[in-house]
């Protein structure tokens, strides 16, 4: 049987990630939204898969506005959530999607109990965490993306200062999805060459800055929400990752229980994603400089966390 990808929210990420998913044949996919959305997800499901006898694509694809057809996914990706505005941050949204996470999780996981969790929704460490709590699965099955699109931002911005490919340029941005993202220099190379060894400092920390506000500068240019095409392939290398076992390590937001000395929160680590989910935790040796920046970013998640009201 092909597996099934679900993907909870139709809107710019979800149908996003549905494109870039369709075009790989991973599975079928069913995108599912709220009722008041009425033909979006099956219109938008219809128009992907017209494309397929132009693309080459064989996948199926489903849009509805109930459940049911969502039963037995093997992966649930959660997208559905309020974007922000220019002017806001992602901890703004806390309140908003906390309730719309509560609700996607109350309806999928009874369906779907044995499914990998993709959280997308922001504030993205705090959301996955909820939906951690909330559905009571090992936290393996519960993986919050944020890294990839952090690290292939910086990736990109590195490319295009020193005019290479992208492919040579390796990068990881831990901590959490927000403005105290830590990109991690120090392990930042083209083909295989340290980065402090082709661009003098300032350049560097620019590079640095325009990375952690990455998201406000595209929300800053499109004003009427936030990115989606990067988004969506950053949750398609996860989802690939995870049905073809790849065994990829790349960063995404999990539970710690003692990894980087931190406990009951979910943070941007490297970790191994395979059929299993996360199948292990890297954890890196930072220095004081290092150290010192991931619990800043520790710090703005708690304080989303405190913000959290209750259902
Ligand atoms: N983690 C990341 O890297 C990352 C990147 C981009 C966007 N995001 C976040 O993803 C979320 C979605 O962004 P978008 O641009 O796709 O927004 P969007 O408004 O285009 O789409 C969101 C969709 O969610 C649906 N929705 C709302 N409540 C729902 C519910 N209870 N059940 C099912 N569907 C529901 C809406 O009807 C809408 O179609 C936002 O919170 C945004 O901040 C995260
Ligand atoms: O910036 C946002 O609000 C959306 C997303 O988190 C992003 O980084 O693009």
């Amino acid at each position: 049987m092909r597996p099934k990808i679900t993907i909870v929210g139709a809107g710019n990420v979800g149908a996003t990630t549905a494109h870039w998913l369709a075009e790989r044949e991973l599975g079928d996919i069913v995108l599912v939204d709220i009722p008041q959305t009425e033909g979006m997800p099956k219109g938008k499901a219809l128009d992907l898969m017209q494309a397929g006898p132009i693309v080459g694509y064989n996948t199926r694809l489903i849009g509805t506005t109930d459940y049911e057809p969502t039963a037995n996914s093997d992966i649930v990706v959660i997208t559905a959530g309020v974007p922000r505005k220019p002017g806001m941050s992602r901890e703004d949204l806390v309140n908003v999607n906390a309730n719309i996470i509560r609700d996607v999780i109350s309806k999928a996981v009874p369906l779907s109990p044995n499914a990998i969790y993709i959280v997308v929704t922001n504030p993205l460490d705090t959301m996955t965490y909820l939906a951690y709590k909330l559905s009571g699965l090992p936290r393996e099955r519960v993986i919050g993306q944020a890294g990839i699109l952090d690290s292939a931002r910086m990736r990109t911005f590195i490319a295009m200062e020193l005019d290479v490919a992208v492919e040579n340029v390796q990068a990881m941005v831990l901590g959490g999805h927000g403005d105290e993202m830590v990109p991690m220099v120090r392990f930042t190379t083209v083909a295989g060459i340290p980065i402090s060894m082709l661009l003098p400092k300032e350049k560097i920390d620019a590079i640095v800055d325009r990375t952690r506000k990455g998201g406000g500068e595209i929300v800053s240019l499109l004003k009427t929400g936030s990115a989606y095409y990067a988004p969506g392939a950053a949750v398609a290398q996860m989802v690939e990752a995870i049905l073809k076992d790849q065994k990829l390590i790349v960063p995404c937001s999990v539970y710690l229980q003692g990894e980087y000395g931190l406990h009951d929160i979910c943070f941007g680590v490297p970790v191994k994603l395979g059929r299993k989910g996360v199948e292990q935790i890297i954890e890196l040796p930072l220095n004081e400089e290092e150290r010192a920046m991931l619990e800043r970013s520790v710090q703005l998640i708690r304080n989303t966390m405190a913000a959290l009201q209750p259902a």
